[in-house]
């Protein structure tokens, strides 16, 4: 290493090391401080109020407890707690940038640095950036939380607009131990004291392995980048722009800024984010923790109902009708409708009066309740409203004495209440779908909202829900849907659920038994009992309100259908959002009836829209590749400019007559020329022929994976082999969109092999 560079890093070394040991003196003075606080039961208060009474002292401390609490979730594992470093010299501009003025609502407690008196002179000021902010005995700024104002001009300044920014410098760490520097000068020529290095820190990032997990890009966002994630936070955030130009990444980090800005709102009210599948998830999960974020909820589109987590894709042509709000004429019809095998007819002696009450009786009574209660909620005045018709069924007029006996002996009567049993059961909405396995049943309650062939695939669609005791993701949004209309089930009343002997066994304890047995398991304990049956396993867990958020992150939001923003409008229905997307990526194929969905569950909200024009993910010729192929059938595809080249084209071969060995030789080859992992992207065709492939690789972890298409979505690779790109065409719900998505995924190498 250049002895120059070597002095640039031993000088930030020393930096990061002060920082570190008075994170650590901080921790264990913040620690007693929070004990103290805790006993003397102040300590919440203060910080949040900013109560006068415990004094700035004791606020500081709880910050510094704060920023302790999160340096030790940010481990080693994660790259550098301190990542930069500005050199300003505020002689440059007119006055001090608005950005470093203390914020208003103090949330962060970030104050602009400490002025350096550098070698240049009194306005030469020096900043640290980190992953979290932290300050001396003194107050003083160590290190500025990326996210502060007085941070942006690290992620700002240009040579046209440097922000009295001289020189920005990234520091790359392994660890606590710093390893590189990579500087750009935002002045035409550096001053003499200030030494420049390094190639610069983005193209180091781009060209660098791809790791099982995304990263975050905290040390190098770029300026319209930055735009994106500092954006305000209400209303609604759109990001658009092609494969690879940072959408997923920018949206994480504005998850963690939106935190950082308004911890109370956020953290409190809770940010969702949606991505299309748990592959996705798994990938993404640790962009937030590293930077310090923990209290985000990421869910696959597939995952967003609660006791139900399934990536079963339905057959295209089915996945079609199920998200169509067309579908909702049936499930209104099935949940209001008669529950199959509910009697359907009333007899019983009832205050000396024979009753008798028939279907259409029965019918009426139900449809009056079902305009003003859910049905699970509506038990007791389904009750009422049918002793009022039996009632009036005997033809007895002007008794009300007889009539109010009639109703008092009703609402206790048995065979009423074994009658209500049967007849208005608590649905789960599940089991709706369960009753629409018969085709029959699906074309009279859809009437003519589906043909009888789409009838006839809904109804095997949950057939196959049943033989393979696994829920589509399409089926999701429906049972959503449809606990939307039934409400919540009710528990049974607390006296049929055994509390009352489990609490007089309790007392039992004192005379030597040790353990109890309740007579009846509550409804949570049932639900974590996994049952065998498939319909069993189907009905498993409970199905609660729907949670809300202050926040919704939507990611690959050109894939969902309208049923699917149903579903998570019904979870950001007071949120804010940032939504994020790609339309040449869509696998849904409406995106107009899309659009209004998505509109509904926005609301009136103001909008703002980010375009993102910089592919960083893919070598240009990957990238060039990829564009050409989906031009020929969507033209007006938003195609990005990709920044790094490798000098190496894509791989085109034939898969010819045996593909496990031609699939075998091109990872073989491939292996040898990146360090990282490696996706065989296949249709579903050869997927069982190419399995054997998946995990291939001797030592370390597994680098070879075998894919769908669908399933790359959003994840990207060191490499890829892409398998008979015709047919991931025809046979993906996007066509050519999809198999866009499949010849986007890989960074540095990319091994077409052409089918038959
Ligand atoms: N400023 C940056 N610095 C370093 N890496 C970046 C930067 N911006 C984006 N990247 C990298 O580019 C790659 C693509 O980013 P990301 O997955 O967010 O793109 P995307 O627009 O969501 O792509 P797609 O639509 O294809 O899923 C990631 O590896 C990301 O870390």
């Amino acid at each position: 290493m250049p002895d120059v560079v070597a002095e640039q890093i031993a000088i930030e070394q020393a930096h990061v090391d002060r920082v570190l040991a008075e994170l650590e003196k901080a921790a264990t003075r913040a620690e007693a401080v929070h004990t103290e606080g805790l006993s003397r039961g102040q300590f919440g208060r203060t910080v949040e109020t900013g109560d006068a009474e415990g004094g700035s002292l004791f606020q500081r401390d709880a910050l510094v407890y704060h920023a302790a609490r999160r340096r030790s979730a940010l481990d080693t594992q994660y790259e550098g707690l301190v990542f930069g470093r500005l050199d300003l010299d505020h002689a440059m501009g007119s006055q001090r940038p608005q950005e470093t003025q203390p914020r208003a609502n103090g949330q962060s407690g970030e104050q602009p640095a400490q002025r350096h008196t550098a070698r240049g002179g009194d306005e030469r000021e020096v900043r640290y950036i980190g992953r979290i902010g932290v300050r001396d005995d003194d107050y003083e700024p160590l290190v500025i939380d990326w996210r502060a104002p007085a941070a942006e001009p690290f992620y700002r300044a240009t040579p046209a607009h440097p922000m009295n920014v001289i020189r920005r410098r990234v520091l790359r760490s392994r660890g606590a131990t710093v390893i590189g520097v990579e500087d750009d000068l935002m002045v035409p020529e550096a001053p003499d004291d200030l030494v420049v290095v390094g190639d610069g820190a983005l193209m180091a990032a781009l060209t660098r392995t791809r790791g099982a997990r995304m990263r975050d890009i905290v040390a190098t966002i770029q300026a319209h980048q930055d735009e994106a994630i500092r954006a305000s936070a209400r209303g609604v955030t759109e990001i658009s722009g092609g494969p690879g130009t940072g959408k997923t990444v920018v949206a994480l980090h504005r998850a963690a800024y939106l935190l950082y800005s308004d911890r109370r709102r956020f953290e409190s009210g809770g940010i969702l984010v949606v991505g299309p599948s748990g592959a996705y998830t798994a990938y993404i999960e640790r962009v937030l923790p590293s930077l310090g974020e923990e209290s985000v909820i990421l869910r696959a589109v597939g995952d967003v109902v609660d006791a139900i987590d399934t990536e079963r894709l339905d057959p295209p042509e089915v996945a079609r009708i199920k998200g169509s709000t067309r579908i909702r004429t049936l499930l209104g019809a099935a949940a209001r409708g008669r529950v199959p095998d509910a009697p359907t007819e009333f007899r019983a002696i009832v205050a000396g009066h024979a009753v008798r009450l028939d279907a259409r009786a029965l019918d009426h009574v139900r449809a009056q309740v079902l305009r003003q209660h859910q049905r699970n909620a509506g038990t007791a005045a389904a009750q009422a409203a049918l002793g009022e018709t039996a009632w009036a069924s005997l033809g007895i007029r002007g008794d009300r004495e007889a009539k109010a006996e009639f109703l008092d002996r009703w609402e206790d009567h048995l065979d009423v209440e074994a009658f209500m049993k049967a007849w208005w059961p608590q649905v789960d909405p599940r089991e709706v779908l369960l009753w629409l396995t018969d085709a029959d049943l699906v074309r009279r309650h859809a009437r003519r909202s589906v043909s009888p062939d789409e009838a006839e695939l809904l109804a095997g669609s949950w057939r196959t829900a049943l033989e393979t005791a696994t829920w589509s993701v399409a089926d999701v949004a429906l049972i959503d849907d449809l606990a939307a209309r039934l409400g919540p089930v009710q528990d049974e009343p607390q006296e049929e659920r055994g509390f009352y002997e489990i609490e007089e066994l309790e007392d039992l304890s004192q005379y030597g038994v040790t353990e109890v047995q309740p007579v009846a398991r509550t409804a949570e304990a049932k639900s974590t009992l996994v049952p065998e049956d498939p319909r069993g396993q189907l009905l498993a867990g409970r199905l609660g309100r729907p949670d809300e958020y202050a926040h919704v992150l939507v990611d690959e939001a050109q894939d969902l259908s309208p049923m699917q923003w149903r579903m998570i409008g019904r979870r950001g229905r007071h949120a804010s959002w940032t939504v994020v997307g790609d339309a040449a990526q869509a696998s849904w194929p409406d995106p107009v009836e899309a659009a209004q969905a998505r509109d509904e569950a926005f609301g009136a909200q103001p909008r703002r829209h980010f375009h993102m024009d910089t592919n960083y993910r893919n070598a240009r010729e990957i990238f060039e590749y990829a564009a050409d192929v989906v031009r020929r059938e969507v033209p007006d595809a938003d195609i990005p400019r990709a920044v790094r080249e490798t000098g190496v084209e894509p791989l085109v071969r034939p898969l010819g007559p045996e593909p496990l060995a031609a699939t075998r030789a091109a990872v073989q080859s491939l292996l040898e020329e990146v360090e990282g992992a490696i996706a065989v992207i296949t249709p579903h065709r050869y997927a069982a022929q190419l399995a054997p492939l998946d995990g291939e690789v001797g030592a370390g972890p597994a680098r070879v994976h075998v894919v769908d298409p669908m399933s790359t979505k959003g994840l990207e690779y060191d490499a890829t082999v892409i398998v008979d790109p015709e047919e991931i065409t025809r046979e993906s719900p996007g066509g050519i969109r999809v198999l866009y998505v499949a010849l986007t995924r890989a960074a540095h190498r990319m091994t077409v092999l052409t089918g038959p």
